[in-house]
């Protein structure tokens, strides 16, 4: 027996950051968005922990202990007294160190699929502990939707939609490390207040207005983003005289979302940034989209 879990990436429509606490972290005032692009984790019985991956950029990906999807299986096991003698098949289509959490889409996925294959019938509660011990956006690729994160972004509080939004993501080459932003963040702004979000940008949300979220994107990484990798200048050039209402650094980036007014938008920005010579690719996806769903059982 398998079981299949799909998980959805993400985007940061605001990501408002405090200064660095003592152990390393970041106060956030984090608002998550899931968008319509998977990966699926598949766990099957097996002689013992073993992690495979297919997809355009499986060979970044790591299979040894170290991959989100390997250590939430072993997270669940430990606190069940259960061995976890499993293969975690993931197949990729969320972009790779790309500031879109696909690597805590595959904690989030894993998790869901051994606690299923292995009836351990965790609560939410708990679930959504192993997934803070695991990563600060692992809580939400749980949870999808759309989310206020707190604290270090594990805390979360479900936020309502009015609509669905239209995006397009212009994947670059290469990755960009995560704590590397968060340390060039600290270097460029040695001193910021406590993050607040932003009242009017929850209005767009509620109101699926995409021309008021346009507005009010925001993403206190990027000019940290944009110093490590110049080159996302020209990308979100790119993107908005394409006609995109706005563009952004998702999350640490270096992909950037650009937010448009329909599909039909959507496809000739996804060309004309394919054409631009910006980015490697570019996909369109919509939001919001469901958290971590077992497919088969
Ligand atoms: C940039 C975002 O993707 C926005 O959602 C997240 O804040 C990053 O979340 P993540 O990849 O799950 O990050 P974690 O695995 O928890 O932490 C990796 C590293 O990122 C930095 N980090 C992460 C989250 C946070 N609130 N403050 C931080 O300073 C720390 O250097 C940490 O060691
Ligand atoms: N299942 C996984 N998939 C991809 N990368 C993984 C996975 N598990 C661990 N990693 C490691 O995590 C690093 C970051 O990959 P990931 O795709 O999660 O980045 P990200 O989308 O920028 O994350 P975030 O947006 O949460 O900061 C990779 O370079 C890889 O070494």
């Amino acid at each position: 027996m398998s079981i299949t879990v799909r998980v959805p990436a993400k985007v940061n429509v605001q990501l408002a950051v405090g200064p660095a606490r003592p152990d390393g972290f970041h106060d956030l005032a984090n608002v998550f968005l899931a968008v319509s692009l998977y990966d699926e984790v598949t766990a099957t019985p097996a002689e013992s922990l073993r992690v495979t991956c297919e997809g355009p950029d499986a060979d970044r990906v790591p299979l040894d202990r170290t991959n989100l999807a390997a250590r939430a299986a072993e997270l669940l096991a430990a606190r069940h007294g259960i061995t976890p003698d499993v293969h975690l098949h993931i197949a990729k289509d969320i972009p790779v160190a790309g500031g879109m959490a696909g690597g805590s889409a595959d904690g989030a996925g894993a998790l869901l699929a051994c606690d299923a294959l292995w009836g351990t019938g965790a609560s939410r509660a708990e679930l959504l502990d192993i997934c803070a011990e695991l990563g600060s956006d692992v809580p939400f690729s749980l949870v999808g939707g759309a989310a206020l994160g707190t604290g270090r972004g594990e805390h979360l509080t479900e936020l309502p939609v009015g609509g669905t939004f239209h995006w397009v993501f212009a994947v670059a080459d290469g990755g960009l490390s995560t704590p590397a932003v968060y340390a060039e963040f600290d270097r460029l702004a040695p001193d910021v207040p406590a993050p607040a979000v932003s009242p009017a940008l929850l209005d767009a949300l509620r109101a699926g207005d995409p021309a008021a979220l346009a507005g009010a994107l925001a993403n206190d990484l990027q000019p940290a983003a944009l110093s490590l990798r110049p080159s996302l200048a020209d990308t979100l050039a790119a993107g908005t005289a394409a006609g995109a209402l706005a563009g952004i650094v998702s999350g640490s980036g270096p992909t950037t979302a650009f937010l448009v007014k329909d599909a039909e938008a959507a496809g000739s920005v996804a060309a004309a940034l394919v054409a631009s010579g910006t980015c490697r690719t570019a996909r369109t996806a919509t939001s919001p989209a469901p958290g971590a769903r077992v497919l088969t059982a």
